[in-house]
């Protein structure tokens, strides 16, 4: 259960009045999250109901959270199906509740789709591809803290833990990270903001129809490609072995270029930023497993699923971008 601050209908009903969202009528903690407390809102208003999703956050604090939740309406606001951020009758998008910020956003049809065919993965692609258009004039900014200077960061803090041939890849693989960070390729892709997490846990369908993205908690400034090298890791795998699927591969990258091409730099860079993007999750599974944060985690993800992904990104090349 990943409700971590309780909260009943009764505290709600006052606190609500504040949005223009007429009467709380429902409240219901979700279970499945793992670093906020969520809830699905029911309210009236005009004699309709309306749902949506109230989250406090646990760990997030109110000067972290305004690139997030602006991002969010902003995307939503350019047709990117996305929650969108109901705001208080200040214009406020995060508000206190017992003490903690929090946030009411419109709550996405549908079910994550856990075993994804080629036209879920086309419809990824696709909403990948607006999403980073519609981010290009976001004004706020933030770095991906989850890139480069966090893998350096990260990486001396779990080599004690780890035996040595892990310790030799990750040493291996943040050296090669590095220089191909600082190549001139490198350089010249495409940058804006990310979601730079986009599992399949964070995305909605109903049947084929992707109803939109969201947790967009690790989101920051970074590659493009790189977005889109993380959500391929995941979306277009076996997930027994790591070996990307080349059907759902190419549904998912050809459905991208169609709405925005890749470029010459992209296509050079895309097995390295493959490597990247296993990297990443890698990393964040070893520090979650080895130094678990209080109460934050609650059951830690595999860190070996990321490695064998990488050591078969390394051993494997990818289908071509184009
Ligand atoms: N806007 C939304 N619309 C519908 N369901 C949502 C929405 N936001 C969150 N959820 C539900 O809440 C669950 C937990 O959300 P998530 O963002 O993954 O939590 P956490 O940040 O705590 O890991 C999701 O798996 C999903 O079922
Ligand atoms: N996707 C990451 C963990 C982040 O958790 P989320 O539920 O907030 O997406 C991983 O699989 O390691």
């Amino acid at each position: 259960m990943a409700v971590f601050t309780p909260v009943s209908l009764e505290d709600v009903t006052q606190w609500i009045t504040q949005f223009p969202l007429g009467q709380a009528l429902e409240l219901k903690g979700i279970s499945s999250g793992i670093e906020n407390s969520n809830f699905f809102l029911t309210t009236e208003r005009n004699g309709e109901q309306h749902q949506y999703v109230l989250t406090i956050f646990e760990n997030l604090s109110f000067e972290q959270l305004p690139f997030y939740l602006n991002l969010m309406r902003h995307l939503a606001e350019r047709g990117v199906a996305v929650p969108a951020p109901v705001a208080n009758d200040k214009g406020e998008l995060i508000v206190a509740l017992h003490g903690k910020p929090a946030a009411i956003v419109t709550k996405l049809e549908g079910q994550s789709q856990m075993s994804p065919q080629p036209v879920h993965c086309a419809a990824v692609g696709a909403m990948l591809a607006k999403m980073h258009l519609a981010g290009q004039d976001y004004a706020l900014k933030q770095p991906n803290l989850r890139g480069l200077a966090w893998w350096h960061e990260t990486t001396p803090e779990v080599l004690p833990f780890i035996p040595e041939d892990k310790a030799h890849l990750l040493k291996a693989e943040v050296h090669f990270q590095d220089a191909f960070a600082a190549c001139d390729v490198h350089k010249q892709l495409q940058v804006g903001p990310i979601h730079a997490d986009l599992f399949r846990n964070n995305v909605m369908f109903d049947g084929e129809r992707l109803t939109g993205f969201f947790d967009f908690y690790f989101a920051g400034c970074d590659t493009w490609l790189f977005d889109v090298a993380v959500t391929v890791n995941d979306w277009c795998i076996d997930l027994d072995t790591g070996v990307l699927d080349t059907a759902r591969v190419r549904a998912l990258v050809d459905a991208y270029h169609a709405v925005r091409p890749f470029t010459a730099a992209e296509h050079t860079a895309w097995q390295p930023m493959l490597r990247a993007g296993a990297l990443r999750f890698w990393l964040s599974r070893l520090y979650d497993f080895y130094r678990p944060r209080e109460a934050e985690m609650l059951t830690p993800h595999d860190p070996g699923h990321f490695e064998r992904i990488l050591r078969e990104r390394i051993a494997t090349p990818a289908p071509e971008l184009f």
